[in-house]
């Protein structure tokens, strides 16, 4: 199915740990943070035993009867489960909202088991607030990225009011692959509404990048560590000094495949609109203010996955069409 032979993309590697940058790697994040827009995190704080937890209660709510989980949505009012055909037929996973991820998973456990059990939701609290810390510090690291002074300047008039959800993933064994294919799509190409977004992916890797040049790289899965990457919501604010590039998941193998996606959002009213210290004097404007509201509902009322046929992303939306450059 893939025309182009597949490599994988060396990411940068990020302590998370640490406290204090050096320029030098401060400019190979910034580097990486617009030629990606992707890096890699590690010492993040979260144990194997947690991530073993939550595959395990995840495993064994994605293996209910789909009557079951068909009462989570997409059409009751609960509206926290996507089953399979709606990204992909491979696809089915469940929301979990911040910042009470507790009450959120607790919401949908209720309607899944008939025994009362608060493990699940206890785990998610855990995961969720984790992801919620890291996501802080993650903006932070981005904003000196991108400059003196920033974080100091923006930090808490800009990003105080993010809020972050959990998507917990989990992709089917595409058991018969056709002759004449060697993989499928698990999750189509898109880009992320977010402003970061922490993914965990299990071993069995399968999410790819694609360069500027329009190549599929692969994000390998590596040990202990979390992949992050830039959202549609930052790429407009920072004016494409940091950006949120398309990726998807493809499916080699045929075994089960789980992942874990973070995001990490503006309110919904948020007006969006690059501050002139990170436009810099000698460039220009790529983006009108919009409200963050807007572009979500922009994007929820096209098809999905159909990016590179109709202008379904935040440049379409809000570009300034008369400056806007062609990546590909
Ligand atoms: O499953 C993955 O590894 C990535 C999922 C993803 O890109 C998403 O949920 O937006
Ligand atoms: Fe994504």
């Amino acid at each position: 199915m893939s025309e182009i032979p597949q490599t994988s993309v060396k990411l940068p590697m990020l302590d998370i740990s640490q406290p204090i940058l050096h320029p030098s790697s401060l400019s190979s994040l910034a580097e990486a943070f617009k030629t990606w827009g992707f890096l890699h995190i590690t010492n993040h704080g979260i144990s194997k035993d947690l991530f073993r937890k939550l595959y395990s209660l995840s495993n064994g709510l994605f293996s209910l009867p789909s009557d079951t989980k068909l009462k989570l949505g997409p059409f009751s009012s609960a509206k926290t489960y996507t089953p399979h055909f709606i990204a992909s037929p491979f696809f089915e996973s469940l929301r979990v909202s911040g910042p009470k991820f507790f009450e959120s998973a607790q919401t949908s456990a209720n309607v899944l088991f008939d025994q009362h059990n608060s493990e699940f939701s206890e785990i998610l609290q855990e995961y969720g607030s984790k992801m919620t810390e890291l996501s802080k510090k993650i903006v932070k690291i981005a904003l000196m990225s991108l400059g003196d002074g920033l974080v100091k300047k923006f930090y808490e008039s800009e990003f105080q009011n993010c809020h972050g959800y959990l998507r917990i993933n989990n992709y089917s064994a595409p058991e018969s692959l056709e002759d004449h294919e060697d993989e499928v799509e698990g999750l189509g190409m898109h880009t992320d509404m977010s402003c970061v977004t922490i993914v965990y992916q299990d071993e069995i890797g399968g999410l790819q990048v694609r360069s500027k040049e329009g190549k599929w790289m692969d994000i390998s899965p590596c040990e202990g560590t979390l992949v992050v990457n830039i959202g549609d919501m930052f790429q407009a604010w920072s004016n494409e000094k940091l950006r949120s590039s398309e990726h998807r998941v493809i499916l080699k193998q045929p075994v089960n495949r789980f992942s874990l996606a973070y995001f990490w959002c503006f309110e919904d009213e948020k007006v969006i609109f690059a501050p002139d210290d990170v436009v810099g004097e000698e460039n220009v404007r790529i983006y009108k203010p919009f409200v963050c509201l807007d572009y979500l509902k922009f994007r929820e009322s096209n098809e999905r996955g159909k990016f590179e046929k109709v202008g379904f992303t935040v440049r379409d939306f809000a570009g300034i069409k008369q400056q806007a450059k062609c990546d590909s």
